[in-house]
């Protein structure tokens, strides 16, 4: 009998591990259950899973693999779901949440009942949500962290590390606490800076309308996150709340060292204080792929008028290139509009960007 994988929340990361097994065990059956109905049908209809479930229970009892893909206080509730059921005795559940104390503290009660729970983390992604968004390769080369307690059996960990082969990840055995205070650094407090930035802009842009027209490539690099899905940054705050505490007092005491180099304008000081960040930042691991190169994105430039976006859909419709995902960017009267087009291959986004170069289209490839 083939096996199947249950995975509840198909959106980008459910969809993107979907995927990877897809490609590694061809043979196993994948079932969706996501409470976005029609993200779950459009999953189905990208061939990311072979069926939609109606409700999770039914399909739990007889999945073999059960992914948690849902915002982290979502997989809290599904955990105290999961544990009432008559799950297999041999199946595996997993999660792939952005943090992992609560959640490990939480699945005590799966393993009361003899379940077999290890937490993970792929530590990869991207500002884009749902099934659209999904991709094979999303984690190829990025580390992917699991949380085994240590009654967990090495076969165990073994067997769910072969079903997720195909996100071709480095697999990342860490403590739950140190996993959370790590990706409190590295990812929870940037992205809480991110969306204080662009809250800081957006108040500016209140008063002087310029401020928007001019938030260009600096700004757009440092925020991009701030696009991240609201639901899911939520819950993330809230499970990494201690660490977050912590962090956010140190970065207000470095904001008070950054006025003081400000204040006193000491060239060398501020001058290193650069340079010491630029020599750091520098010195970072480039991972051959990375999150955002998972996308094939093409910027147009159009002007805000009455069926723009049909004219260029029908030009890309015309050379049979499939689009993914359109979104505008700006669409202001008397300025132009940038609207972003997002396709699933890169051979797509270079027929894409001479279809519409020949159109007279002005088209980017980065932004
Ligand atoms: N986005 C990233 O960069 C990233 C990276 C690594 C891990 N994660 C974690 O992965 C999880 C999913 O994030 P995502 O980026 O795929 O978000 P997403 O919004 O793309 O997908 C989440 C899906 O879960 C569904 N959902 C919400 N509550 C549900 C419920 N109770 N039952 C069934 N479905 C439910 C939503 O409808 C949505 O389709 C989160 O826990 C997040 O912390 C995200
Ligand atoms: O690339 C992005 O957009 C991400 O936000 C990815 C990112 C990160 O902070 O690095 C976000 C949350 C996840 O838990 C893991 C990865």
């Amino acid at each position: 009998m083939d096996r199947r994988v249950l995975i509840i929340g198909v959106g980008l990361i459910g969809g993107s591990i979907a995927l990877a097994i897809k490609k590694e065990h061809p043979d196993a059956y994948i079932i969706g259950y996501d409470l976005n109905e029609e993200n779950c049908r459009l999953a189905a209809k990208m061939n990311i899973i072979d069926m939609c479930a109606d409700s999770f229970e039914s399909e739990a009892i007889s999945s073999d693999l059960i992914i948690l893909a849902c915002p982290v206080e979502e997989v809290e509730q599904k955990i105290y779901q999961l544990a009432d059921l008559p799950l297999k005795p041999e199946a595996i559940i997993t999660d792939v949440g952005s943090t992992k104390a609560k959640i490990m503290q939480k699945s005590a009660v799966l393993r009361e009942k003899g379940a077999v729970f290890i937490g993970g983390h792929p530590m990869a992604g991207s500002h884009k949500s749902g099934a659209g968004s999904a991709r094979e390769h999303l984690f190829e080369n990025a580390f992917y962290i699991l949380t085994p307690t240590s009654d967990i059996e090495e076969k165990k960990l073994s067997e769910l590390k072969n079903w997720l082969k195909g996100t071709e990840a480095n697999f990342v055995v860490m403590e739950p606490e140190e996993h959370d205070m790590v990706t409190g650094v590295v990812s929870h407090l940037p992205h809480l800076i991110a969306a204080s930035i662009v809250r800081q802009v957006e108040s500016h842009a209140g008063e002087n309308e310029r401020v928007r027209w001019l938030a260009a490539g600096g700004f757009r690099d440092i925020t991009r996150i701030a696009s991240s899905s609201p639901a899911m940054w939520r819950d993330i705050v809230k499970h990494n709340q201690s660490s977050l505490l912590s962090l956010i007092d140190e970065w207000i005491e470095e904001m008070h060292f950054v006025k003081t180099l400000v204040q006193e304008s000491d060239e060398n000081n501020l001058y290193n204080y650069f340079s010491d960040a630029k020599k750091y930042r520098d010195s970072l691991p480039v991972r051959a792929r990375g999150a955002i190169d998972a996308f094939y994105d093409l910027y147009v430039d159009v002007l805000d008028t009455p069926g723009i976006i049909s004219h260029v859909t029908t030009l890309l419709a015309e050379e049979r290139i499939s689009l993914t995902n359109i979104r505008i960017l700006e669409a202001r009267e008397d300025v132009f509009g940038v609207l972003r087009l997002s396709f699933q291959t890169e051979e797509d986004r270079e027929k894409a960007n001479d279809c519409l170069k020949q159109n007279d289209f002005e088209t980017y490839l980065n932004m």
